[in-house]
């Protein structure tokens, strides 16, 4: 079960552009193997969180430490490399590339050949490709994607893009997953399917996910504990239904009509 060094720390982070500002002393933990999801209103700040997490964004202030080594101030290229994968809501895949190929694409950065070393160490280059083709093909096992292996992304139905999307991200082993609206636009049959391949993912691999959605029913259903922001402050963590029955929750959703 979760362990008790957090995996995550994030502290007193300050992000500001220009008069606005986008976080406004956000603090949280996140535990080993946690789902941890974070909501909020259109412009609270969810957005800026993950952007800080991958280092997109720099905060004027504040900590992040993944697994007590210190993200702020890394560049995301470095950030990745430290284990932490995003996917996109608008979909991070290479449209003409098939499936497979977006897949070992998100191993780039765990690939120690080159091109010219490839050549010169014929044998190594190609253990080492065996190697990512099978952790790509258990990858698409696990989100059963077998029958659109060969197609170009952007053939892709809607679900199963979104899918690969995820797969993509999990094809960088990340240990700090951090999930973008993963059921953004999907109808209620996608977004069942979508919840069920996450639950899968959690249980198989060991990675910590953070999640950012607005689809209520999803987020209830499989974190471990939420964040809700509202104008860059946090105003309550907790378990889910904990969370539910805040007034002040409910007093940001519905703006004090309830
Ligand atoms: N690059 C930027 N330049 C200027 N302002 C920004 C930038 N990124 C975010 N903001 C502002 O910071 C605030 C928080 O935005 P953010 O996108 O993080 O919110 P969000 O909770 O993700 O919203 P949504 O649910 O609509 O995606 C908003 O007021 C937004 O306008």
């Amino acid at each position: 079960m979760e362990r008790l060094t957090p995996m995550l720390k994030v502290r007193d982070l300050v992000l500001r552009f220009g008069g606005v500002t986008a976080l406004n002393g956000v603090s949280f933990d996140v535990g080993h193997g946690e789902l941890f999801a974070i909501i909020g209103p259109n412009g609270a700040g969810k957005t800026s969180i993950f952007n800080c997490l991958n280092g997109v964004y720099r905060p004027q202030e504040g900590t992040i430490e993944l697994a007590g080594a210190p993200l702020t101030g890394k560049s995301p290229a470095a950030i990745a490399s430290l284990g932490v994968a995003r996917t996109f809501q608008n979909l991070g895949l290479f449209q003409h590339l098939s499936l497979i190929d977006n897949l070992m694409l998100g191993r780039h950065h765990l690939m120690s050949t080159g091109m010219l070393s490839g050549m010169l160490w014929w044998g190594r280059a190609k253990r080492e490709e065996i190697a990512h083709r099978s952790a790509v093909e258990s990858i698409i096992e696990l989100l059963e994607l077998e029958s659109y292996r060969r197609m170009p992304a952007g053939l892709l139905p809607y679900g199963v893009a979104k899918r690969a999307e995820l797969g993509r991200a999990l094809a960088m082993e990340p240990t700090l997953l951090l999930l973008d609206e993963p059921v953004a636009g999907m109808n209620l049959e996608e977004t069942e399917d979508m919840a069920r391949y996450i639950t899968e993912v959690r249980r198989q691999l060991p990675v910590t996910m953070i999640l950012v959605e607005h689809d209520m029913g999803l987020v209830m259903d499989l974190a471990s504990r939420v964040l809700v922001l509202d104008f860059g402050v946090v105003i309550a963590t907790g378990e889910p239904a904990e969370v539910q029955e805040n007034p002040q929750v409910i007093e940001a959703y519905l703006g004090g009509a309830a």
